[in-house]
């Protein structure tokens, strides 16, 4: 990627989280038990504003309201499936974007029929670790997976990230090391984070909301969005990072730096995209 078109993106970057923090965007998130307190908390510091709904009684109600839907299946369960499925299916409905988190996609059966149910409802975006992109495009579960920890570099799941996006019609993102976006055709790669982002549970969980906000308030370049939420998150890990003694601390200097975030002040911390 050019300079000068690695700063148009950069400038993309800002200016989606300048839209966030002025238009607050409301997520609803049906999110696993152990990130909804990262994630809601990732929300409010980037500036949207977070609503752990999942009731399927009262989706119809309150899915049309919302910019954005958030559904993640880390503690996926019976009963809480079909509460997804509603939403989603409202969500399509009322043309809202929403946002899917595959966690542990190839871990069981259940777990990735559940997945390919809900890709069949059309998100908008799906981001997922390596592992995860790689079942999903394969339709198959438990041969290379490690729970909800990817046990593949991003890079080995570009491919199927593509292959994903093409048949499902979603933006793809695949964390890691390096970020990568695709819609099936274009493919971006975002360089910023740190490496203790893995240290702390639900930083992938958090990062997909973070994609829900983004792609609520520029819906029709969800590529782009994707890609700046993923940036910025980055940006606020590697601040983060300086002042963090550990995985404890740098939960709490992730959120404070995302929170503090600044096109001037954080300009020696610019979001890094190239293309593939
Ligand atoms: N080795 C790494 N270096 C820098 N950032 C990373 C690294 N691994 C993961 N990240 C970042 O951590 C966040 C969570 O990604 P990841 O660990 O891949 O997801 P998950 O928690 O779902 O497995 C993302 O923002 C990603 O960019
Ligand atoms: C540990 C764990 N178990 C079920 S969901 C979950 C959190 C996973 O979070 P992430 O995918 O962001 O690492
Ligand atoms: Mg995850």
């Amino acid at each position: 990627m050019e300079d000068e078109e690695q700063g148009e993106w950069a400038s993309k970057a800002w200016a989606h989280l300048s839209s966030v923090r002025s238009l607050t965007p409301l997520i609803q998130c049906i999110t696993n038990f152990v990130s909804m307190d990262l994630t809601a908390n990732t929300l409010l510091s980037a500036g949207a504003s977070p609503a752990m709904l999942h009731s399927a009684t009262e989706s119809p109600d309150f899915t049309p309201q919302v910019h954005a839907l958030y559904i993640n299946v880390g503690t996926l369960s019976d009963d809480w499936l079909p509460s997804m499925k509603v939403a989603a299916e409202l969500a399509s409905k009322f043309n809202k974007p929403w946002v899917l988190d595959p966690v542990a996609a190839g871990a069981s059966g259940f777990r990735l029929k559940a997945c390919l149910d809900l890709i069949s409802l059309r998100p908008s975006v799906i981001r997922g670790n390596a592992s995860e992109i790689i079942a999903l495009a394969n339709a198959s579960f438990g041969s290379s997976t490690k729970g909800v920890d990817s046990s593949h570099d991003s890079t080995d799941a570009v491919e199927a990230a593509k292959s994903l996006a093409n048949s499902s019609g979603a933006v793809v993102a695949v964390s890691g090391a390096v970020d990568f976006i695709t819609d099936g055709n274009r493919v971006v790669g975002a360089q910023n984070g740190v490496p203790m982002l893995q240290k702390i549970t639900a930083t992938g969980c958090a990062v997909t909301a973070l994609i829900a906000a983004f792609v609520a308030i520029d819906p029709s370049h969800a590529l782009e969005a994707t890609a700046s939420a993923l940036a910025v998150f980055g940006v606020a890990g590697e601040m983060g990072m300086e002042m963090a003694r550990g995985p404890a601390s740098m939960r709490m200097h992730l959120i404070d730096s995302l929170y503090g975030l600044d096109q001037t002040a954080s300009w020696t911390r610019l979001p890094k995209f190239r293309y593939i």
